[in-house]
């Protein structure tokens, strides 16, 4: 990593890419973002406008618009690639197809430009892609993370600090385990407010707020990206300020605890795939796999969400695997 000018990439930069964008310009996380899409001109277009911008920002963040390989120089790469407009009716796996070709297309390009630093991608079907970005990039475990389950965490603090009397999220500490999709689980045994498990957090303000259903909040947390979807046709803000802060946390050396879509080494009794679980994310990445003792229940769930990712995997690899060379 470079110790002077910090250097975030972006690649692809329609609504996620360009929400990711205007949090790394306004939030001052980077002294260049480099940019680039399969449509030049655009992202072009977009370099220049926050060109226009630059007096009203608090940094003086330069954007650039840059051919892929373009993007080698960079510490982080964040990744928002799909094909345009590619709207999935009812689950993100339909989306693999596409973005596994692109997959296939960029990561190699990448590797042979030389980058050497932090993957974080965004890109759906989030635990699949991930994994292909491992396998692809040659880069070590700890440099390839998906946004995975993070978003959807953020979404179930805010569920749940909705029916606790409106406590800020961020005194609340509670993830979503698994897939970035249907198969996400809530990991409740080891929520806590302030510091208080949950368990004894309810029972203590039990008059106040009676009995949490669970099942519904954390029901809440797992669709609702498709309450967005279904209005606006994407969801971009959540997970580009998500994106942002991963590429934060990584410059800053942050030790932050978060969910997100990693390698995995039996931590939770499962390998070589990518899921979300919680991590501590800093400089070199996953600077470390935080280790929850799951419920039977949630170990249960997690290993069926395990389950149905790595038969993705499977399927998608033996797609792509080059014909026998006799
Ligand atoms: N992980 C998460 O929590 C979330 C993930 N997403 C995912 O993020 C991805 C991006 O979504 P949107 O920005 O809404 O899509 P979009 O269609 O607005 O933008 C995708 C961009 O990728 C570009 N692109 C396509 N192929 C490329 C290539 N080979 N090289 C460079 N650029 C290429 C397109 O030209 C386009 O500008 C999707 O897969 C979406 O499902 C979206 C929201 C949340
Ligand atoms: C689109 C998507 O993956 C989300 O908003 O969760």
């Amino acid at each position: 990593m470079s110790d002077t000018v910090r250097r975030v990439g972006i690649v692809g930069i329609g609504n996620v890419g360009i929400a990711a964008a205007s949090a790394v310009v306004h939030e001052n996380i980077a002294d260049e973002l480099y940019i680039s899409d399969i449509d030049s001109e655009r992202a072009k277009g977009e370099a220049w406008d926050f060109a226009d911008s630059i007096e009203l920002t608090p940094s003086r963040t330069r954007v650039i618009e840059v051919p892929l390989e373009g993007l080698a120089v960079c510490d982080v790469i964040l990744v928002a690639v799909t094909e345009r407009s590619q709207i999935p009716s009812s689950s993100r796996l339909e989306l693999l197809k596409g973005t596994a070709a692109i997959t296939y297309d960029i990561v190699p390009k990448l590797r042979q430009a030389g980058f050497k630093g932090t993957y974080v991608i965004a890109t759906n079907p989030c635990d699949i892609i991930t994994y292909l970005f491992y396998k692809l990039s040659g880069l070590p475990k700890n440099h390839v993370i998906g946004t995975g389950t993070a978003l959807d965490s953020m979404r179930l603090r805010r569920q749940l600090s909705d029916v606790i009397g409106g406590v800020d999220p961020r005194s609340i500490s509670a993830f979503m385990v698994g897939e970035h999709g249907d198969s996400q689980i809530a990991a409740w045994s080891h929520a806590t407010v302030g510091g208080q498990s949950l368990d004894q957090f309810e029972e203590d303000n039990f008059d106040q707020f009676g009995k949490i259903d669970r099942e519904q909040v954390e029901d809440a947390a797992r669709h609702f990206g498709w309450e967005i979807h279904k209005r606006k046709g994407n969801t971009q803000f959540g997970i580009g300020n998500e994106l942002a802060f991963f590429a934060k946390s990584i410059l800053n050396d942050a030790r932050v605890v978060t969910a997100a879509s990693v390698i995995q080494n039996g931590e939770y009794g499962q390998h070589d795939l990518a899921i979300g679980v919680p991590i501590v994310l800093g400089r070199n990445g996953v600077e470390k796999i935080v280790k929850y003792r799951l419920s039977k229940k949630e170990q249960e769930g997690f290993n069926a969400s395990a389950e149905l990712i790595k038969g993705y995997i499977k399927q998608t690899l033996e797609e792509h695997e080059e014909p026998a060379n006799n």
